[in-house]
């Protein structure tokens, strides 16, 4: 999925992150401009597949954002569970090592393949965008800097041949010049200059994410919590489209 020709719009994913599949159908067809939805953990455990159909049936693109993480038969196996949905974009935790992202990487292809569909572009979540230097260091014990942890999770991710990782925009800089043009890069952890940052605690701009090399920015509450979520990303593409 070579992202080098996308509109500004079109690398903006936003996340249905709603209790209710009732709730998501209300979003989606309030931002008929979006083309990437995003659904994660909440509507996925709360609702099941239903909306990935939804999507579908409106020719939206799916990151499926379930953030794998066990041993790699069980991720295997998901993983292939999650092809046979036809979406574009699924999640597992860098950390599961060489052995688990390999596999879930061969097993979702075998699985599309074998459903006649395109296999999901496996991308591995680095460094939570939620986690600061401090907890990084202090409550995880990882005894090495944070950027060059995150880079080093993506380089296990590329070297297990997956397609690209999830990180903050703060280390899009580096994971590009390290991991080449064609690794995927998805950036959570982005906020407007007007927006609040919320949880997350290493944010850049939607501008400065993209200027630093992000192809995709996940950017929800920003928008689906503004009064209008219409004008919100209105907004964050006129933006874009400015810098
Ligand atoms: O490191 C990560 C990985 C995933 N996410 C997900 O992205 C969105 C961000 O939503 P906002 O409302 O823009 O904060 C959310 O669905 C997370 O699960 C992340 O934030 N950081």
């Amino acid at each position: 999925m070579r992202s080098a020709n996308l509109a500004p719009a079109e690398r903006i994913i936003v996340p249905l992150d709603v209790p209710t599949v009732e709730a998501a159908v209300a979003l989606i067809d309030r931002l008929p401009q979006v083309t990437f939805w995003k659904v994660g953990l909440e509507l996925f455990v709360s609702s099941g597949a239903s909306v990935l159909q939804v999507l579908k049936q409106r020719h939206k693109r799916i990151f499926l954002d379930l953030k794998l993480h066990d041993i790699p038969n069980t991720v295997a196996g998901a993983a292939a569970a999650a092809a046979r949905y036809g979406v574009d974009l699924l999640t597992v935790h860098a950390t599961n090592g060489s052995a688990g992202l390999a596999t879930a990487q061969t097993a979702a292809t075998d699985a599309a393949t074998a459903a006649g569909l395109m296999p999901p572009q496996i991308i591995a979540v680095t460094v939570l965008t939620s986690i600061d230097a401090r907890t990084l260091a202090f409550e995880l014990k990882v005894p090495i800097e944070l950027p060059e942890y995150a880079l080093n999770l993506a380089m296990l991710a590329r070297d297990s041949g997956l397609a690209g990782a999830v990180c903050s925009p703060q280390e899009a800089s580096q994971l590009r010049d390290v991991c080449g043009r064609d690794f995927v890069l998805v950036c959570p952890g982005v906020r407007p200059s007007w927006a609040i940052k919320g949880d997350q605690k290493r944010v850049m701009t939607p501008a400065a994410a993209l200027a630093a090399g992000a192809d995709y920015l996940v950017i929800g509450r920003p928008i689906t919590a503004a009064a209008d979520p219409v004008a919100a990303f209105e907004r964050i593409c006129g933006e874009l489209e400015l810098s």
